[in-house]
């Protein structure tokens, strides 16, 4: 597949409709510091920043320049020292919109089978958890195995966590955080562990998962072809304190084909970011 259209920062990305578009995520004048006096540590220095709805954001930048603390503040795991966090229209701890997350270690509880470790959020998130006893064996079920079907783990619903490898459980792990279809995607490093095939793989599985139902996404990634093959726009972040350094569209139509990260236009886009880091880097 070739490139179509330029790669322009100066255009919105390809899944934001316009910049007026209703707004999944909004982060207005948020900062973040642990400790006090002395000890204090700036994660987050007062940043302002809006994810439309439906729009796939990846966030890149050295160790410790406050990735993380973005997806804990989004997720409400961390309240903000300044600033207030919008999900979905209202603060963060409203909950107002459905969230589905995955890490760089899956997690899987090992006692139970990659179905029902999968099945886990229908148990949870209301409104499925109402109807989870009626349904653990019918229409959930096929769910599940409706989504393992699409990441190729059909029939390894019924084995244990420790019978995949770490490739099959970071698909399990995905299946998990979409199976009661968020509006919201958190990611944390979810291929951070993989072998460059099994992660390129599972970048076009996810890019196919995310073109079913468009939920807004925030993807954390060291991997920048990873952050320009899924994203629809990459900030870049500095340390120290961590703050957002630059923001830009990737404006490549979808569905990308992996051939794309070798093309000209995507390497030279890849190697500005890289410069950009391995300046706030030193
Ligand atoms: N609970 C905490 N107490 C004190 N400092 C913290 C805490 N959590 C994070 N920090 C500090 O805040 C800064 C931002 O951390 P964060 O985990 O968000 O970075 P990151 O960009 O995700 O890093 P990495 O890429 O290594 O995962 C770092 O300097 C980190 O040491």
């Amino acid at each position: 597949m070739t490139v179509q259209r330029p790669i322009d920062a100066a255009q919105p990305g390809v899944d934001a409709v316009t910049t007026r578009a209703p707004k999944a995520v909004k982060l207005e004048n948020v900062s973040v510091v642990f400790g006090r006096g002395e000890k204090a540590v700036t994660a987050l220095a007062p940043t302002t920043l809006d994810l439309e709805k439906g729009a796939f954001l990846a966030l890149v930048g050295p160790s410790g320049c406050g990735k993380s603390t973005i997806l804990k503040l989004v997720s409400n795991l961390l309240a903000p020292s300044s600033g207030v966090v919008i999900v979905g229209g209202k603060e963060a701890k409203a909950k107002a919109l459905k969230v589905g997350m995955a890490f760089q270690n899956p997690t899987m509880l090992p006692w139970l089978s990659i179905e029902r470790n999968v099945m886990l959020p229908l148990k949870i998130v209301p409104p499925y958890c109402h109807r989870f006893r009626a349904e653990r064996k019918g229409e959930f079920r096929d769910r599940v195995h409706a989504l393992l079907d699409k990441v190729g783990l059909t029939g390894f619903g019924d084995h244990f966590p420790w019978q995949l490898s770490g490739g099959m459980l970071q698909r399990a792990s995905l299946c998990r955080a979409l199976i009661h279809e968020p509006d919201l995607l958190l990611l944390d490093e979810p291929f951070g562990a993989l072998d460059q095939f099994t992660r390129e793989e599972l970048w076009a599985i996810l890019q196919d998962l995310y073109l079913d139902r468009r939920p807004s996404v925030i993807l954390v990634t060291h991997d920048l072809r990873e952050a320009g093959f899924l994203a629809s726009r990459i900030c870049v972040m500095s340390p120290r304190p961590g703050k957002i350094i630059s923001d830009r569209a990737v404006d490549i139509p979808r569905p990308r084909d992996i051939g794309l990260i070798y093309q000209p236009a995507f390497v030279e886009m890849t190697q500005e970011l890289r410069a950009l880091i391995a300046q706030v880097r030193k």
